[in-house]
């Protein structure tokens, strides 16, 4: 066999001239790529032709900001705001080493349901123990190569004591539990950097380029300016990403106040030289007008991670106010902590509705077009940056969902395009590939024996949620200082909606 043919199917190309309106096409596929797109297609000797009839087929997805390590804590927390929820889910005292065969069953799960549901590309932005441990990167790294979906992995870090990375909490706390968190050993910018160059030399460009390695200092008020800049010069120098929270929750823009003497976070990023295009910042919520115009004059993308915003209560992206100015948008579910699951079809749906509440005009609500675009080549351009990922166009590796529309998810197929985003939920998908290859076939996973990792993964379980359980009773110390911090952060005004003067209006109000 040499390549493959789908014929006559309606295809959602994201190309410039049909964008996200469906067209009847074949599609020839030939050593991981798409080699033509048209109609009445001629199949070459040796090819498998594929029946496209009743199948709609888009590029695959992009999930462009998660966690896979959250996966283990899928559905444990609720009604906690971030840096409350944080405490748990990021144990501050530092959680136990994973082991590596845990760390593998654990991206093999969260892998699996993130491409039963369309997800080809995913930015994992992986936390690992104090010290940054390469066997648990390359547990991870491995994992996405036997599976076959399109990976980048990090490479996660904070490298200041956790208490000083949030306003007030310090002053909550007894001395004795600041002293222990400020004892924690963090690595230097230079032992991050070296990490990462050893990273890179294993995993960058593993299984045909399909997995790479991005730098993902956790955030600027959690890294020190050395590291934020090593980063970003260290990306340039491997054409990597760098991935950054920025701006999720109120209180990370009290703490700009708070540490960079009334420079915003975003501003504090530029002047240090640590916004390219390589950049991504993660959530984005919390911004002000200047810093959007900051991200697109720096050409940095933004990952709209909707689902997890609501869940944490952290605020609502400015989706307008972003495609005003032109900033590349990507989707993430990020953690399964935060958000519950890795279906990015589920946060397809809840930003092409959830812009409709905020905009008062209607002429500014999101739309079908803008989420599919944000979840194929928005977010293709911030994860794999060369443009070789998110359409169906001739040259570009041939990642592809196909769903069946003969099924109740897309009857009485009205406009297929809406179908997806507003009635499907990954029910209807009969295949998925990336680089060409078939990953997914009618609900199953072709590469690897799904029921067995399901069974170690759940012989797996009742130890790890005892760990869980000890740590949560050693963070319970901390939760009512973390409360009282939230609350008091959150009853401040911010950069972002600071009080004029002249107009006495409140401006940048986030929602
Ligand atoms: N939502 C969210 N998840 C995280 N995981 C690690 N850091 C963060 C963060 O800042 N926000």
């Amino acid at each position: 066999m040499t390549g493959t043919l789908i014929r006559g199917a309606q295809v959602i190309t994201m190309d410039a001239a049909t964008g996200s309106t469906p067209v009847s096409r074949d599609i020839r596929i030939d050593g991981g790529v798409f080699t033509e797109i048209g109609t009445d297609l001629p199949a070459q000797v040796g090819d498998e032709v594929i029946d496209g009839t009743g199948m709609l087929v888009t590029p695959g997805f992009v999930n462009a900001h998660t966690h896979s390590w959250e996966y283990l804590y899928k559905g444990r927390y609720d009604n906690m705001p971030l840096e409350l929820w944080m405490l748990y889910a990021y144990p501050i005292l530092g959680g136990t080493p994973t082991s590596p065969d845990i760390v593998r069953l654990r991206t093999l799960m969260f892998a699996m349901e993130s491409m039963k549901n369309g997800v080809t590309t995913l930015v994992d932005d992986v936390l690992e123990t104090p010290g940054q441990d390469l066997d648990q990167l390359a547990a991870v790294a491995g994992a996405y190569e036997s599976i076959g979906i399109r990976a980048n992995v990090s490479g996660h870090v904070i490298n200041r004591p956790f208490v000083d990375t949030l306003p007030f909490v310090a002053d909550w706390l007894p001395d004795d539990l600041v002293r222990q968190v400020r004892a924690q050993p963090v690595l230097s910018a230079d032992e991050y950097l070296d990490y990462s160059r050893t990273a890179f030399e294993r995993h960058h460009g593993a299984a045909g380029g399909r997995v790479r390695y991005m730098l993902a200092p956790s955030g600027p008020q959690r890294c020190t300016d050395d590291l934020l800049v090593g980063a970003t010069e260290l990306a340039a120098e491997y054409d990597a990403e760098v991935h950054i929270h920025v701006l999720e929750t109120k209180t990370q823009a009290v703490t700009g106040d708070e540490l960079y003497g009334g420079q915003t976070l975003v501003e504090h990023l530029d002047g240090i030289g640590a916004m390219s295009e390589r950049t991504t910042f993660a959530h984005g919520i919390w911004v002000t007008d200047e810093d959007i115009e900051r991200i697109a004059r720096r050409g940095t993308s933004v990952s709209h991670n909707a689902i997890s915003n609501l869940k944490l209560g952290s605020g609502v992206l400015p989706w307008r106010r972003y495609h005003d100015a032109g900033v590349n948008l990507g989707l993430g579910t990020d953690g399964c902590s935060s958000s519950d699951t890795p279906r990015l079809m589920e946060v397809m749906k809840t930003a092409a509705l959830l812009h409709k509440v905020t905009e008062p005009d209607l002429t500014r609500w999101s739309t079908v077009d803008e989420v599919l675009r944000a979840a194929t080549i928005g977010g293709a351009r911030s994860a794999v940056l060369d443009g070789s990922v998110g359409s169906i166009e001739v040259g570009k590796r041939a990642d592809l969902v196909m769903f069946d529309t003969e099924t109740l998810a897309f009857l009485p197929t009205n406009r297929l395009e809406n179908h997806l985003v507003y009635s499907e939920n990954g029910s209807s998908i009969v295949r998925v590939m990336v680089d060409g290859v078939t990953t997914v076939l009618d609900g199953r996973l072709t590469l690897i024996d799904e029921d067995a990792v399901i069974a170690s993964f759940r012989a797996e379980m009742p130890g790890i949620r005892e760990e869980q359980d000890r740590l949560d009773r050693v963070n319970d110390a901390f939760a009512p200082a973390f409360s009282r911090m939230y609350e008091q952060a959150s009853g401040m005004p911010t950069a972002v909606n600071r009080w004029t003067g002249d107009e006495r209006t409140w401006v940048h109000q986030p929602v």
